[in-house]
């Protein structure tokens, strides 16, 4: 092409682009969870955001801005500081990037000028519930149901947790009752709201989109733990369980779209995995949880079936409880970061790295309805597991019926 035809042709496309920039202005969606709900929950409240942001994004140039991690009731190691984490540093935003656009809330204060949220809406169940028992998806501004977690200062802006960035406020906060999957809320913030940034807290209210389908998976794939935890998990694996990708056939690929392993070809390190959720799950006196003598039973059990002599234990257990299943089960092997090692991970780093070592065993156990079990049994998913190696859960000592964790078949 002669060069001014090019010229022609690159300006109509850069007016064309700036056109359709003025018509489509960028818009930013963030997003918090209930306070006491865990990472591994997090994790999955983020699936459906980026679904919705999808469907956004049809008609209009909307990014998702990544909630800082952080103040996680689960997180209480002492003395560290676990506020304002970055997304970056537990995943990897090349990889969340290739799957719909994201940028860290740092980010999102550069580009948009300064530290304000324009709108924040409250999502709310609806407050009588199902009507006449039948599901219905619907979405409506409602006056709040509960005492509001934002309060105005002298200049009237509104002020409350916003990860720990103590300068940043909102213009406006109101509440939305919604029933439904994520993308209901689409036509109202792409019709009826007008600001740039629009925050919807409580975002765990609104469902998936569709649950464990082609789209769900391309997200959860997308989440690709970060390069130095795989790392740092990788060598733990070599070094105290024998196990190596190559061996193990679970060779990984830095670009998930890449990664198509068939069903059962993984065939994991010579190690039991074992996910032991303590803690809360024990003091609600649950009856799908073991005791420790129920757990360390079924572990030896699984061990000598499987014909393996080493067991990896991930586990939340306090320090009484460990040492009693240190003493029951003197062959387990844990991953025990030094407090140096815990300042840099934190605890996100250190249940990462559990949830990488458990998810290479060749036969894994987990906890009943824990999202930290659930997102090995993915990760499982993903590596090419042979489900009845992944789908596995303690029952509790005097549980009738225990049903078996779902098999959710990943979708390419
Ligand atoms: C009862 C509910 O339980 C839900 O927990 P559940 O699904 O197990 O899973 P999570 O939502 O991840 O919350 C449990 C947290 O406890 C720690 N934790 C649990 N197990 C391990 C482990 O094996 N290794 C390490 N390193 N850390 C562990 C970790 O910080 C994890 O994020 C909560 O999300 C809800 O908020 C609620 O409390």
């Amino acid at each position: 092409m002669e060069t001014s035809g090019y010229r022609r042709m690159l300006c109509y496309r850069m007016q064309a682009l700036n056109a359709c920039r003025q018509k489509h202005p960028k818009r930013y969606l963030l997003y918090d969870v209930n306070p006491p709900e865990g990472f591994n929950l997090r994790r999955d409240v983020y699936i459906r955001m980026a679904s919705l942001v999808k469907t956004l994004r049809r008609h209009g140039d909307w990014v998702l801005v990544l909630p800082p991690w952080g103040r996680l009731y689960h997180w209480q190691s002492p003395d560290i500081h676990q506020t304002r984490i970055p997304w970056g540093e537990f995943f990897s935003l090349t990889s969340l990037q290739g799957n719909v656009p994201v940028i860290e809330y740092e980010e999102f204060i550069a580009e948009s000028g300064g530290p304000f949220i324009e709108q924040v809406l409250v999502l709310q169940n609806y407050a009588e519930g199902w009507t006449d028992g039948k599901w219905e998806e619907k979405v409506d501004e409602r006056p709040c149901v509960e005492r509001l977690m934002y309060s105005k200062d002298k200049q009237g802006y509104y002020r409350g947790w916003f990860w720990g960035y103590e300068e940043t406020r909102c213009v406006n906060v109101t509440c939305l009752s919604a029933q439904g999957h994520a993308s209901i809320l689409a036509p109202l913030l792409q019709n009826n709201i007008t600001s740039t940034s629009v925050m919807l807290d409580r975002a765990e209210t609104v469902l998936h989109d569709l649950y464990a389908g082609k789209d769900y998976w391309n997200t959860r794939r997308s989440m690709v733990f970060a390069k130095h935890l795989r790392l740092l998990g990788d060598e733990f694996r070599a070094m105290y369980l024998n196990s190596t990708d190559e061996q193990d056939q679970t060779v990984y690929n830095e670009d998930w779209t890449l990664i198509k392993n068939k069903l059962s070809s993984a065939r994991g390190g010579p190690y039991l995995g074992v996910h032991l959720r303590r803690k809360d799950f024990i003091w609600g006196h649950r009856e799908d949880v073991p005791s420790l003598k129920g757990a360390v039973k079924k572990i030896r059990s699984l061990m000598k079936k499987n014909n393996l002599d080493r067991v990896f234990v991930a586990t939340d257990a306090d320090d009484e409880e460990l040492a009693e299943l240190k003493r029951m089960l003197p062959e387990m092997t844990r991953f025990e970061p030094t407090w140096e090692d815990l300042e840099l991970l934190k605890d996100g780093g250190v249940a990462i790295i559990d949830q990488w070592i458990c998810a290479h065993a060749r036969y894994f156990i987990g906890t009943s309805v824990s999202t930290f079990s659930f997102r090995i049994h993915e990760e499982r998913e993903i590596l090419g597991f042979d489900p009845k190696t992944t789908y596995n859960r303690f029952c509790g000592d005097s549980e009738n019926v225990c049903e078996q964790p779902t098999h959710w078949k990943i979708v390419y």
